[in-house]
């Protein structure tokens, strides 16, 4: 399958050389095409460039894209997309004045999803998640992080990393598995965190490794959940099986994860609503991408990530929708994009690599996806008309996409 795009308003994200990674400065260099084209063949970036340039080339369709922006589609590094059920009764308990942490403490939170997740089928979970899944692609999500977290046990918790590799064995995007079994202590560990952490270290995550079923681990480190000691211990495990952490960090409380996680060589330290400047200096000559969930802020009510803070001192930043029951149950990129600019103060060049290029490498996949690239996968957004890529961020809540394109296929 060959399909060509003509007549691009502004085709956006364009780097003729692979670009890893965006630190500070260079997030605000957003490469454009004005009046451009793409060729794709099968799952492939074939070719690109200025109309005026253009020579004749045969493809089986051919997109007439006039007054349209063309993207890479968006790369969510953060997920917990498979969970059953809703937790639509807490977000009314939160209205009326319960906060997140007195929910939890009352065994709502992930322990409340938990529950419904065990009585649920692996069958209907995965119907459950595939739904999700395909709304949230024809939203331009093109490649996709999803971790566990809601089993809390070895059998549930394997059980959800099936659904996750259905998933990806069935969806034309791409999905990147993580584990996150250190994601709450369950019910029946409650007085023994210890044996939790053990089972975790001792039976989970060497079977995950032996099924080749995670690509990621990750830990819940906060108060109440997993302290800096615990998430030491998990990631230690971690390594043993090259599982590379993914954590998530300063949700509520700063307690020192942001280091550890860069000590452990952290592809990515994710939240960070809480940051100081002990936690900028540890981001400072890693590898590690910081990543903001700007609408978990939104939904919960809490402090936005201080992007400016992180781009300003010369650090890459990556946004994400952390797309789960209970904090954030959207995963609309769009609306993160708009987020990121308006309460993050992020420029839109900043925030759509952010959720590009920067995206990717959040996942590992920076060689492969987030850019108009040569030989990257053909994973486009066709925007419907707009005067410039600036309504992308402008126009928030609205659906700016009129076709997808996932693997070379029209998806949308
Ligand atoms: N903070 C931990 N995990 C999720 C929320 C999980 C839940 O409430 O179900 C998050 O990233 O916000
Ligand atoms: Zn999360």
């Amino acid at each position: 399958m060959s399909i060509l795009i003509k007549n691009i308003k502004q085709l956006l994200q364009v780097r003729e050389q692979q670009v890893d990674i965006l630190r500070g400065k260079a997030m605000a260099n957003l490469p454009i095409l004005e009046n451009a084209y793409v060729y794709i063949e099968n799952d492939t970036i074939i070719e690109f460039g200025l109309m005026e340039d253009f020579t004749n080339i045969e493809a089986e369709q051919t997109i007439d894209a006039t007054g349209k922006i063309v993207l890479p589609s968006w790369c969510d590094s953060h997920t917990h997309i498979v969970y059953a059920g809703n937790r639509v009764n807490e977000f009314v308990d939160r209205i009326n004045g319960l906060s997140y942490a007195e929910i939890a403490n009352r065994g709502g939170g992930i322990l409340n999803s938990a529950k419904v997740l065990a009585e649920t089928s692996e069958e209907d979970l995965y119907q459950q998640s595939l739904k999700r899944l395909n709304k949230v692609i024809a939203l331009g999500t093109g490649a996709i992080e999803i971790k566990t977290g809601y089993g809390l046990s070895v059998a549930s918790e394997l059980k959800m990393l099936r659904v996750v590799k259905r998933l990806k064995q069935e969806s034309l995007a791409k999905i990147i598995p993580t584990l996150l079994a250190a994601h709450a202590i369950p019910e029946d560990y409650k007085n023994d965190k210890q044996d939790y952490i053990n089972l975790i270290t001792d039976e989970l995550i060497p079977k995950a490794a032996d099924l080749q079923i995670a690509d990621y681990i990750d830990v819940f480190c906060e108060e109440g959940y997993f302290s800096v000691e615990d998430t030491d211990a998990i990631l230690k495990a971690g390594a043993t099986y090259h599982l590379q952490p993914k954590i998530h960090v300063n949700q509520f409380n700063i307690l020192g994860g942001v280091a550890l996680g860069v000590k452990h060589k952290a592809l990515s330290v994710d939240h960070l609503e809480e940051l100081n400047n002990d936690d900028i200096e540890a981001l400072k000559n890693s590898d590690t991408m910081p990543v903001a969930l700007p609408a978990c802020s939104f939904f919960l009510g809490i402090p936005y990530t201080p992007a400016r803070k992180i781009i300003d001192s010369g650090l890459p930043l990556a946004i994400a929708t952390d797309y789960n029951p209970g904090s954030t149950p959207s995963g609309n990129m769009n609306f993160i994009v708009s987020t990121a600019c308006i309460k993050l103060k992020m420029t839109p060049q900043e925030a759509i690599n952010a959720a590009t290029i920067n995206g990717a490498y959040a996942m590992g996949l920076e060689k492969t996806y987030g850019s108009i690239t040569r030989g990257k996968k053909a994973n486009l957004i066709i925007t419907k008309p707009m005067e410039s890529y600036f309504e992308l961020p402008y126009a928030f809540g609205d659906d700016p996409i009129d076709t997808v394109i996932i693997n070379g296929q029209l998806f949308k």
